[in-house]
């Protein structure tokens, strides 16, 4: 084998036992996840953190932020049904969080639909999230800090177009970007990797990139030294799931209950054989 062949192997075998080993820690140590998302995520989003392991609360009440927040693992924050009543409580809770040595996630949905949305998430921005999760669309327009052409909470990029903004973006905020799409693109701000897991019909379901953004909160929970390691790891696990999935589904609602299965019952075997991470 070419020596760069013999290394692509040996780096591929190393992410592989990574992301093992950190959804087998997140099955031990069951961290407890914080959502305050929108209300056609919530469902799939406790779900897929219940397959995988991990413990999820919708505790979103500004009144139990300060009681609550303190005990939580890591926190997920997540736009898609904004109003003004809930932005207080993001606020909140992000600043409690961080108070707390605690990580929190921001999924910025539909970043580029409106005024109120762009300055919500820009301001959300600011307060020092260890990881962005968006898709391509989402991430431009939280880079350029402008209204993009919109499709509303879905992508009309593609991941790759969003490579220089999710650079730009991780090095403006200090926060790891990651951006979601046929290949899943995740940036520091100088290393990029890609995620080449998943299937085309996960974008058929609605919330599956909300529900992989509190999956990247229960993964960062276990490791939160590794932000980027570790939300690589959430992305790739959860595209095995829609890949095995996707063997046994007739459409979207069907992929939708056997991706959940899949994250339940991953093993070892076919984590090694389906990982697919390359340095971009
Ligand atoms: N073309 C594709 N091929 C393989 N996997 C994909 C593809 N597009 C998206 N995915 C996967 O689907 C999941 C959701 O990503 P997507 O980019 O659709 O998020 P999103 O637009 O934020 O979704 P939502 O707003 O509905 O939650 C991710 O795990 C991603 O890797
Ligand atoms: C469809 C939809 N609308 C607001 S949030 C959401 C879920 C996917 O982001
Ligand atoms: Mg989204």
């Amino acid at each position: 084998m070419e020596p760069s062949n013999l290394n692509k192997e040996q780096d591929q075998n190393s992410w592989a036992l990574n992301a093992w080993t950190l959804l087998s820690k997140l099955r031990d140590q069951s961290p407890l996840i914080q959502c305050i998302t929108n209300f056609v995520s919530m469902d799939l989003m406790a779900n897929t953190l219940l397959s995988a392991g991990a413990s999820p609360a919708m505790i979103h009440s500004i009144e139990e932020i300060q009681d609550f927040t303190p005990h939580i693992h890591a926190l997920c924050i997540n736009v898609g049904t904004l109003s003004p009543a809930w932005l207080p409580a993001m606020r909140e809770a992000a600043l409690v969080a961080d108070k707390a040595g605690k990580p929190w996630i921001l999924d910025p949905v539909a970043a580029g639909a409106s005024r109120f949305r762009l300055k919500a998430c820009l301001e959300l921005v600011g307060l020092k999230p260890s990881v962005i999760r968006g898709n391509g669309s989402e991430i431009i327009a939280l880079s350029k800090a402008s209204l993009g052409a919109t499709k509303g909470v879905d992508s009309s990029h593609e991941s790759m177009d969003a490579m220089e903004a999710a650079k730009s973006l991780a090095q403006s905020s200090g926060a790891i970007v990651a951006v979601s799409g046929a290949v899943d693109i995740i940036t520091d701000g100088h290393r990029v990797v890609g995620v080449h897991n998943g299937v085309s019909m996960m974008q058929k379901i609605t919330a599956t990139g909300c529900a992989v953004t509190a999956l990247i909160a229960a993964f960062v929970a276990v490791d939160p030294l590794h932000a980027l390691e570790a939300t690589a790891s959430a992305l790739s696990i959860f595209g095995i799931a829609g890949e095995m999935g996707m063997d046994m589904a007739k459409g979207p609602a069907s992929l939708r209950m056997h991706l959940i299965d899949s994250l339940y019952n991953l093993d070892q075997a076919a984590v090694s054989s389906r990982l697919k991470v390359s340095s971009l």
